[in-house]
């Protein structure tokens, strides 16, 4: 599988990971980068994670076969504007977004249809850090990218776009949108508000001086998350409002149970929940370490 001409809009961790993992692969012939900040594309050029980059999305798709957005899901219409009329007739448009409902519908909404060359994608892959310098190409090596196919995609966009990510050593798996929207509020965006809020709550409180100063690494481990984008983080938010306020207000019924249970001072019932968890985490952990051998 080689590419002929990639166009990456939005030059950060993801699509710089992309770019830098084909490049390895020698799975792409030239990459033009999109994005609105100079000083990023600049960077990217100097790292030689693109070949040269442009501001104008327009400019950036055209003559491209693979299209790869990677700005936050809320920029994801407006790019989706900036190209119609532009794309060449041979190219797939794919994206690593958070939350998959939005840019179907986004889609939809500039083009009155969703595009048959349109493959609707999620690499289950990333860290707390943003823009290009915090790219790496073997971010999405044994980790999973979920692509969510509708009715309307063509067979060949897909086999394409399956396997520029195989290129890049990852594993794809096929999920309905509803689905993908439903699991990652579960399993990642759910946990980022966690962080987010555990965080905020504490650094708001009077002593919070003091609680920092005695932080040790369960708190680190916790919410080495909160430090993630919080422009991206709002809109996975708005984009998964719906699958993320359910998850949510479920997660919080558990807590008020979990909160009377420790104010009875129930400790078997204590024991039974935190020996199901560990359980629980320690088959998870068992099966990550199986599939990154
Ligand atoms: N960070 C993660 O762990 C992670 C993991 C999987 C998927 N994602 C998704 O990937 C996408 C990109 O995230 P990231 O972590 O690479 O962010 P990032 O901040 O590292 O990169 C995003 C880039 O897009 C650019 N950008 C923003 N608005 C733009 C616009 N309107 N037009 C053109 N460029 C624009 C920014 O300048 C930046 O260079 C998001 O949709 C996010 O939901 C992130
Ligand atoms: O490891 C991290 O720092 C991440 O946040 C990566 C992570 C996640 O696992 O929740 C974050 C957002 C995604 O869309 C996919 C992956």
């Amino acid at each position: 599988m080689t590419i002929r001409r990639l166009a990456i809009i939005g030059v950060g961790l993801i699509g710089g990971s992309l770019a830098r993992a084909l490049r390895a692969a020698d799975a792409v012939e030239e990459i033009v980068g999109c994005g609105r900040g100079r000083d990023n594309l600049q960077r990217a050029v100097e790292l030689g994670v693109i070949d040269r980059y442009t501001h104008d999305v327009a400019e950036a798709v055209s003559g491209a076969d693979m299209v790869f957005l990677a700005v936050p899901l809320g920029a994801m219409r407006e790019t989706f504007a900036a190209m119609q009329g532009h794309l060449a007739a041979d190219a797939v448009v794919t994206d690593g977004g958070s939350s998959k409902y939005s840019v179907i519908e986004d889609c939809r909404a500039v083009f009155g249809e969703v595009l048959p060359n349109l493959v609707a994608g999620h690499p289950i892959a990333g860290t707390e850090n943003s823009g290009v310098e915090a790219s790496f190409a073997e971010l999405y090596q044994n980790r999973r990218i979920i692509l969510t196919p509708t009715e309307a995609t063509s067979p060949d966009a897909l086999a394409r776009v399956q396997a520029m990510w195989q290129a890049c050593g990852a594993e794809v798996t096929l999920m309905s949108v509803e689905h993908h929207d439903e699991v990652l509020a579960a399993t990642s965006h759910l946990p980022h508000m966690l962080a987010f809020g555990l965080v905020d709550t504490l650094a708001r409180m009077k002593e919070n001086d003091e609680i920092f100063r005695y932080a040790a690494g369960g708190f680190r481990d916790f919410t080495r998350i909160a430090s993630s984008n919080p422009v991206m983080w709002r809109d996975v938010c708005v984009a998964n409002r719906r699958a993320l306020g359910k998850m949510m207000n479920h997660y919080l019924g558990e807590m008020q149970e979990l909160a009377e249970t420790i104010e009875r001072g129930d400790g078997d019932a204590l024991l039974e929940i935190f020996s199901r968890a560990k359980r629980a985490r320690d088959r998870y952990i068992d099966g990550v370490l199986d599939s990154t051998e």
